[in-house]
């Protein structure tokens, strides 16, 4: 089964270095981990460098990977299009992309499939310049899930989603994780969907990563006052999952 791992990663834009020294164990197959941290401490950076669209120093080591040069998919946080495709081509386009231009039932099958599995089947074919912002992100979705990655790099995948999209976003891709052995990262905002999605949890701030583990153990009233500044407690809800509950900004 694949794993990745992280060894002294950095990363530069020309010559301002905004990511450096990231490193992770091998993360296992089926896990998803969130990466939290303010506003431009260099979530997307990482993982515009793991999908290798940025160079820098360090190793990205993805080991019994099954999808070769796919192996790793970067889905945006900019979702924006003005491609003349409509929704069925962009997916087909996504899963035909790097292998050969015929076309086999199975991958219409698939496509059909995640089409219905995110609730989209009514925008197959939409053109894409039509679409509201959720419905993008949604489309965005379904483009990375059609080339069936080894390694799902999601980056503010829900930011634009509704609260009923969103719970079922996280829940499709924490299930088809645990199904397929798929690697996710989710790039995340709303720490209560860290806490209730993501195993484990990286902190990345100032384009350093100062904490890895647990999603338990990461995510603390200490934490969320050092990295964001905010006066916050992490308390079991009346059903008993842990929530943080913000008192306020310091
Ligand atoms: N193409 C680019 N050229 C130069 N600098 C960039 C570029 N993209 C990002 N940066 C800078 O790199 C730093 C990290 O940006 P990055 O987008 O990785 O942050 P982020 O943690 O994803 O932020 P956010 O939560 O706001 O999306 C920021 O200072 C940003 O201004």
């Amino acid at each position: 089964m694949v794993s990745l791992s992280l060894r002294d990663v950095g990363a530069s834009y020309g010559r301002t270095t905004v990511l450096s020294k990231v490193g992770i164990d091998p993360l296992s197959p089926g896990s998803v981990t969130a990466v939290i941290g303010p506003n431009a401490a260099g979530k997307s950076t990482l993982f515009k460098r793991i999908a290798g669209l940025l160079a820098g120093p360090g190793t990205v080591e993805l080991s019994n990977k099954t999808r070769g040069d796919r192996a790793i998919c970067y889905m945006p946080q900019d979702t924006g299009s003005n491609v003349v495709l409509t929704v069925y081509e962009s997916l087909l386009l996504s899963a035909k992309q790097g292998g050969g231009w015929r076309v086999h039932d199975d991958e219409l099958f698939e496509i059909d499939s995640i089409l219905a599995s995110l609730r989209i089947e009514n925008l197959a074919f939409r053109g894409l310049d039509a679409l509201s912002g959720g419905q993008r992100q949604l489309v965005s979705l379904g483009q990375a899930l059609v080339r069936k990655p080894d390694v799902l790099l999601m980056d503010e995948p829900t930011s634009a989603l509704d609260l009923h999209r969103q719970i079922d976003v996280l829940d499709f891709v924490g299930n088809l994780a645990t199904r397929t052995g798929m690697i996710v990262l989710i790039a995340l905002h709303d720490l209560n969907h860290a806490l209730r999605y993501c195993s484990n949890t990286i902190v990345i701030a100032n384009g350093e990563m100062v904490a890895s583990g647990t999603t338990a153990s990461v995510i603390t009233t200490a934490m969320l006052r050092d990295i964001y500044r905010i006066d916050a407690r992490i308390e079991p809800c009346s059903r008993g999952r842990p929530m943080v509950i913000v008192d306020g900004a310091l």
